[in-house]
């Protein structure tokens, strides 16, 4: 029998990774394919809790320079992040997955507010959790609220899916020549601005001592690997 390596995950999904190589929005494929990634990694009887990014649909940051109040433009990104959870929750259903979507942000109609007793009382169920709206915060990310959720959740490791198949020298999308690292500290990512995850997300994963493992989505079995414990993506620890 496979045995996993963590009890409990949690999943950051890059909002902009759920658009494949379409420029904005959510492909359905895409969609697909991470939905039976996690499922794969939930049958071997592993927690999955997930923080769903906005990147996708709006950033606060890209229309604060644009002239917009930033404030203003955070919680229009908070938002896009709670439709890009209920994606994830259809895809989930579809794909056989029991999950729940818990907002920091109250969307009373569409979905339960974040309650961190229901959120572990449904992990230990066995179901998904979405977390969506972030921190709830303005001038925040989703970054930070991954390592926030997986701190309440207690969860064993932080999982950053991204576009990229782990933390490079520099940014390996500008710099083809940039170097992958296989293991760091949180001090050496803070101190080089690796800019793979903000800076607030990595001192918060550092001072609690919460593994992170940053690895690509795109990679068909990633996630699988990860989980147990293989050597995939670039392990971040203190
Ligand atoms: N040193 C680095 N190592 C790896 N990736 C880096 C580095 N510096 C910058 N990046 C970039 O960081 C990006 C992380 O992308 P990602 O979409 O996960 O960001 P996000 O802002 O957390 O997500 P979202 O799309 O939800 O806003 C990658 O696309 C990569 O090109
Ligand atoms: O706690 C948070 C989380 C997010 N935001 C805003 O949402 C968008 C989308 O999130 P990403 O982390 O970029 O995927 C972000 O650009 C912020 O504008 C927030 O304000 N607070």
């Amino acid at each position: 029998m496979t045995t996993a390596a963590y009890k409990r995950i949690l999943l950051k999904l890059s909002g902009e990774a759920l658009m494949g190589d379409d420029s904005y929005g959510i492909n359905r494929v895409v969609m697909e394919r991470i939905v039976a990634e996690i499922a794969e990694v939930s049958r071997l009887g592993v927690q999955v809790a997930v923080v769903i990014g906005g990147g996708n649909i709006f950033r606060g940051m890209t229309s604060a320079e644009d002239g917009m109040d930033r404030a203003t433009a955070d919680y229009m990104g908070m938002l896009a992040t709670v439709m890009n959870a209920l994606a994830l929750q259809d895809a989930m259903r579809r794909g056989g997955l029991v999950s729940r979507v818990q907002s920091a942000l109250r969307v009373d109609q569409v979905v339960e507010p974040y309650i961190r007793g229901k959120a572990i009382r449904y992990l230990e169920e066995g179901k998904v959790v979405i977390f969506a709206a972030g921190t709830g915060n303005p001038f925040f990310t989703t970054d930070t609220a991954a390592a926030l959720r997986g701190r309440e959740m207690n969860v064993d490791i932080v999982l950053k899916a991204t576009k990229v198949d782990g933390v490079y020298s520099t940014d390996p999308k500008k710099n083809p020549g940039a170097i992958r690292y296989e293991k760091l500290s949180f001090d050496a990512a803070i101190a080089q601005n690796l800019k793979v995850m903000d800076a607030t997300a990595l001192t918060l994963c550092r001072d609690h001592k919460l593994l992170l493992n940053v690895f690509s989505i795109f990679k068909p079995g990633a996630l699988r690997r990860v989980v147990l414990g293989e050597n995939e993506g670039t392990l971040v620890q203190v």
